[in-house]
């Protein structure tokens, strides 16, 4: 039996990463300053935390600026609204992010609305999801847009070929679907309320599982050579030693029998997020310098 190969997603996003701090270089001798980064948290959850303690080091490693904001849980709306348009007319901030989910008592598209669409480096902003829907110009969502990397360095042309995106989430499953649409695949999208899905995922070439369940999609559903991009990151209780570990929505093991190729996780997608993300803020910066954006990125 032959075993697929497992994507690098951990060593791509290094090499992305290196590109970027080339950019970077580049920007600070035309411009005479640092692309910056602001990350916006609210609340206390440990796992976002660590995600941003992160993002904010290998900000500083590719030579950017990082601004960290830490709010508390009981921010109120217009608190968080009145940041981000300080954020906004900040000329140092080349991009926002507000790491989700915000607490419930706040709305999350009316905060996300309040970024500047220029500075909008997740993507998430209604103006740069209509201009990704519509075929121009956007800053376009880290994570779909890392996978599609990843898909292209794997298989180079997509065209014609039957992608199943699994997960309808405007973070994940919507925009990826417009990507894969963009490199004219024939997009699919299933959900939870999808029947047989089974059978939807047997037809594809390119599986994008974005469901956030646990190892839910079988290797018996993976058409043999279909190419897996698994999005999960779903902490679960190991039996053996009583720790958590995380897995993805794929049953990886199963599915290395039937794949040509998967992304793992960890060491998969996740660290293509973080550096798109800065990938993201360079392009931002060259827009909102007026210069033309790095050849290679
Ligand atoms: N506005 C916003 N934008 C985001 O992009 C965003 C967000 N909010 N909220 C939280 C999620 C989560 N997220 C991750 C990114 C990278 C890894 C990552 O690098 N994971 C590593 C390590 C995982 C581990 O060991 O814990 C890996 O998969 O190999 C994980 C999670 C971005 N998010």
């Amino acid at each position: 039996m032959t075993i697929g190969k497992i994507i690098d997603g951990k060593a791509f996003a290094a090499t992305l990463r290196d590109k970027v701090a080339d950019g970077v270089a580049g920007f600070v001798e035309a411009t005479g300053r640092k692309p910056g980064l602001a990350v916006v948290l609210v609340g206390e959850d440990p796992a976002s935390s660590v995600y941003v303690r992160s993002k904010g080091k290998m900000t500083v490693a590719v030579g950017m600026e990082s601004f960290e904001f830490k709010r508390p849980d009981s921010i109120g709306e217009e608190d968080l609204l009145d940041l981000i348009e300080e954020l906004n007319q900040d000329e140092r901030v080349d991009g926002i992010l507000v790491q989700l989910p915000l607490p419930k008592h706040i709305d999350e598209a009316a905060v996300i609305g309040a970024i500047d669409p220029a500075k909008d480096v997740d993507g998430f902003h209604v103006v740069n999801s209509g201009l990704l829907a519509t075929g121009q110009e956007a800053l376009v969502p880290c994570t779909p847009l890392g996978c599609i990397m990843l898909l292209k360095d794997e298989l180079g042309d997509l065209s014609g070929l039957e992608a199943v995106v699994v997960g309808r989430s405007n973070i994940v499953g919507k925009p990826m679907a417009q990507l894969l649409l963009a490199e004219s695949a024939t997009v699919t999208i299933a959900h939870s309320r999808t029947r047989d899905l089974a059978s939807v995922v047997h037809r594809a070439d390119i599986v994008v599982a974005a469901v956030g369940r646990a190892e839910m999609v079988k290797g018996e559903w993976i058409k043999p050579g279909a190419t897996v991009i698994d999005v999960g990151i779903n902490r679960i209780a190991d039996g053996e030693d009583g720790k958590s570990r995380i897995v993805g929505d794929v049953a990886t093991a199963e599915a290395l029998a039937h794949v040509r190729a998967i992304t793992p996780v960890p060491g998969g997608v996740g660290p293509m997020t973080i550096a798109v993300l800065l990938r993201n803020t360079l392009v931002a910066a060259h827009a909102r310098a007026g210069l033309a954006k790095p050849a290679d990125l």
